[in-house]
Formats: C-alpha cells, structure tokens, sequence
C-alpha cells in the first residue's frame, strides 16, 4: 500500500469529517454528489503538492460547481470544484467552441470539463495582469481551481446584490466596474460573460467590487462576444437602477468598446 503523507492523512480525516463514507478502498461515497473519485484523487495531488493543506467548509454550492474555503500555505484559499457530473455541460461546449484557445481539445465531457476549469484559471489571470480586482488564481488542476480567497477571516466578502449602498457609495461602485469592464475588454481582451450582481464580491471597508466567476469569459474572437457584453451591462445597469443610477446603455458599450473600434 502507498504510504500516505501526514498532509494527505489530514485531508482524508477533513474529507472524513464531511461525510464522506467509505464504501471500500476503491469507492467512496460522496457528499451532495462533489467528491467522486477522481476529484478526491485530484484534491490528493493537490495536498501532496502543497497547495492545500487541510479542506474547510462550504462557501456555495452552484449550478456547475462548489466552492470551498481551504487552508492553503500559511493562508485561506477558495477552492471551485466543477462537478464532473454537472447536468449544464452542454452550455459549456458551446462557450469553448468558439474560442480559439481551446480549438484542439478533444469534446468528453471530462475534457470539456477540465478545459471550462483551465480557462477560468487563465481568464482571472489575465484579468489580475491587467489590473482588475479579481481573485488571484493559484493553481488549476482537473476540476479544481484553487484562487485567492476574497474575504475577512473565513467570511467570504459579500455579494454585491447582498449590500445595500448610499448612492454615492453605488456610483462609485458602478463608475469602478465600468472601468474594469473596459481594461477588460481593451487589454485583457475578454468580456466577462456572466456579469451581475451575483458574480461581484464586495469588500465592506474599501467597497471594491471582486469580480469573480469567470469560467464563461470568451475572448473578443467569439462570435456571441458583443451579446455577452451588451448583456453584461444590462444585468449591471437593471442592478444599479434602484440607485437611481440610469445609463445609456448603448453609450456604456461605445464607451468600452472605444479603443477596439478605433484600432
Ligand atoms: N475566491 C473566492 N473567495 C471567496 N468566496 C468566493 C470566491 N470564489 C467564489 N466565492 C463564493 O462562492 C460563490 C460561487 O462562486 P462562483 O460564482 O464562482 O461559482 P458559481 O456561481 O457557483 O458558478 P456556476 O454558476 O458556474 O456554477 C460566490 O458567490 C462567492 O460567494
Ligand atoms: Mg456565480
């Protein structure tokens, strides 16, 4: 039998303690359908790596994918763990399909999986590059996505739709977004996709917006690019309304879309 580290015996008991039975050596039965086996050998390279060293608690559970606090080296990491088995896999293919980065990977499920996973991982790099408050991506393995982890403690940073905001607090907010959606588009070149207030982290103290969730961000090639844009600045427009902050939406979208058109 493999010897097992002292990290890795730790993550079995974590794994353990969230109810994980083990059915026999080869399979383990899981939790709300996150921890099949090949994510469990995955979060094990990722332990003996030295990435993780002990797993916490639940922050979300998504359409397509968990997101667990962990203990990285010396600090808390977020975990996104894409469920292998998730039913909205299709809508993925279509994303990756037409981004040219992706052009040559062979369409399994698994595959497809763990390409949506990579991508996530390079388009928060990219963001973070240019700039964008963003959590910074750690390492990217399978299905897990290891990021900087957005929070005071063990307390994610709220939801932006969670906070509620003087409106002077909001134009700022909306001002700051904006901003980033325009070095997104002009320097990271990627629209983000899935834009709203669900996908935007807040830090209470400072009141800069995280912009999180970015599997789906496509780059300028894709052909749906504009729509998710327009749609992006829909979704953050209808937010920001209540504060009495009403744009022009087709002048949000000139504005971001500036630099390109001028090129
Ligand atoms: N880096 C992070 N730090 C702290 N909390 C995070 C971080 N990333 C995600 N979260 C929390 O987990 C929640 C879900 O994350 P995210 O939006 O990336 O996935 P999702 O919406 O479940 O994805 P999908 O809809 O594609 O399944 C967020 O709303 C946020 O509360
Ligand atoms: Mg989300």
């Amino acid at each position: 039998m493999v010897k097992k580290s002292k990290d890795i015996r730790k993550l079995d008991t974590d794994v353990d303690k969230m109810r994980i039975r083990r059915k026999d050596s080869e399979h383990l039965k899981v939790k709300e359908n996150v921890f099949d086996e090949a994510t469990l050998k995955a979060l094990y390279d990722l332990a003996r790596k030295g990435v993780i060293e002990s797993l916490g608690g639940s922050i979300s559970t998504g359409k397509e994918a968990n997101v667990f606090l962990a203990e990285g080296k010396d600090k808390n990491i977020a975990l996104k763990i894409y469920r292998i088995s998730s039913s909205t896999f299709n809508s993925m293919d279509e994303y990756i399909r037409g981004d040219p980065r992706f052009s040559n990977i062979r369409h399994k499920k698994k595959d497809i999986i763990f390409a949506w996973t990579k991508k996530e991982y390079r388009n928060l790099m990219r963001a973070r590059e240019c700039g964008i408050a963003a959590p910074r991506p750690i390492d990217t393995h399978k299905n897990i996505l290891a990021m900087e982890f957005i929070g005071e403690g063990d307390k994610p940073y709220p939801l932006l739709k969670e906070v509620k905001l003087s409106e002077q607090s909001a134009q700022t907010i909306f001002g700051t977004i904006i901003h980033y959606l325009e070095i997104l588009y002009n320097e990271a070149k990627l629209v983000h996709g899935d834009l709203s207030e669900y996908n935007i982290l807040l830090d209470p103290s400072t009141l800069e917006p995280y912009l999180i969730d970015m599997g789906q961000s496509v780059t300028l090639e894709h052909p749906s690019a504009n729509d998710f844009l327009k749609r992006d600045i829909r979704n953050l427009t209808r937010h920001f309304k209540k504060y009495g902050i009403q744009p022009d939406e087709e002048e949000l979208l000139r504005i971001i879309t500036e630099k390109q058109r001028n090129k």
